[in-house]
């Protein structure tokens, strides 16, 4: 597996290669849902590469981005023994060379003001920044994002639309544990008590209504809750559970670890 922390030297050796490319972008501390779409990329693709960039711009909460887990040893291990072909590592230095104080706005509109945009403000920027410089040092043929992140897939088609690329968009399903438990690298920073409860997001899922599933939660752990929606997993318009097709997407705090899930109901 090559490494490079250059995006300049990523560029000439992708260029010397005709291969097609599927680029799977991260932020490490890697897991079997990562795996999972570096597996889905080397498919379809002759040449896959990975990123691994914890993003500041991207992380409205201060502590969340210093308590990020990095585990960058063992991600690489994972990633010569899946396969993947390049691993790409810049330094925020090397992704933001002139600083993050200004950078490019995107408009997303509707997608923005909702759930993990409104609740995690400017968060969604950060992201199709990030993405959309790691796509021009790549020019990957295909992209490759889990649906655990939902909402991420919808923005980042979006700023796909904006910045009229052609790559194509491959979303991956959420890959669980055993039990139910959406695979996260911030799963990292629950105690064995705490994944314990994190179940009941899996469990909720088969709940009537957002009331029930907001309180199945506070009763099993979570701390609090910023928003159990039911919306249409096309246009993400919130609309009653049981219509189906539908979609339940959550993000709720147990102690003072953030997590996400969804579910579709088609
Ligand atoms: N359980 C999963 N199943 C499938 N894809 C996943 C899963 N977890 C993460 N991904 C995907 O991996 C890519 C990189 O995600 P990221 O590095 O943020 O990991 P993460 O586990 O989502 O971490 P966290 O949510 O704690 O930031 C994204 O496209 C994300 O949707
Ligand atoms: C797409 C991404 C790698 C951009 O930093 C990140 O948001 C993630 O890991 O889902
Ligand atoms: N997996 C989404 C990246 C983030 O939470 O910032």
């Amino acid at each position: 597996m090559k490494q490079f922390q250059k995006t300049s030297e990523l560029q000439s050796y992708l260029k010397s290669s005709s291969k097609s490319i599927g680029f799977v972008p991260t932020m490490g501390a890697l897991h079997e849902g990562h795996l999972a779409l570096i597996k889905a990329s080397k498919s379809t693709c002759e040449l896959t590469v990975c990123s691994i960039f914890v993003n500041p711009t991207q992380f409205n909460d201060p502590t969340d981005f210093e308590k990020y887990p990095v585990t960058i040893a063992a991600d690489l291990e994972k990633l010569e023994a899946e396969g993947c072909d390049v691993v790409f590592v810049p330094s925020v230095s090397e992704m933001y060379p002139s600083g993050t104080a200004q950078l490019k706005h995107y408009d997303l509109g509707f997608i923005e003001t909702i759930l993990e945009g409104k609740y995690r403000p400017g968060h969604f920027q950060g992201v199709c920044v990030v993405v959309d410089l790691l796509l021009q040092a790549v020019q990957p043929h295909k992209l490759f994002m889990g649906e655990k992140d939902y909402q991420q897939i919808a923005v980042v088609r979006k700023m796909l639309e904006l910045t009229n690329s052609s790559i194509e968009l491959v979303k991956c399903p959420t890959v669980r544990s055993g039990e139910g438990l959406a695979l996260s690298s911030r799963n990292a920073r629950l105690t064995e008590e705490q994944k314990e409860q994190a179940l009941a997001i899996y469990r909720g899922f088969g709940l009537s209504s957002e009331t029930e599933f907001k309180q199945s939660l506070l009763e099993n752990g979570f701390e609090s809750i910023d928003y159990v929606a039911c919306v249409d997993p096309q246009t993400l318009q919130e609309k009653p559970v049981g219509e189906k097709p539908y979609l339940i997407l959550v993000a709720a705090f147990i102690g003072s670890v953030r997590l996400i899930d969804n579910k579709t109901f088609a």
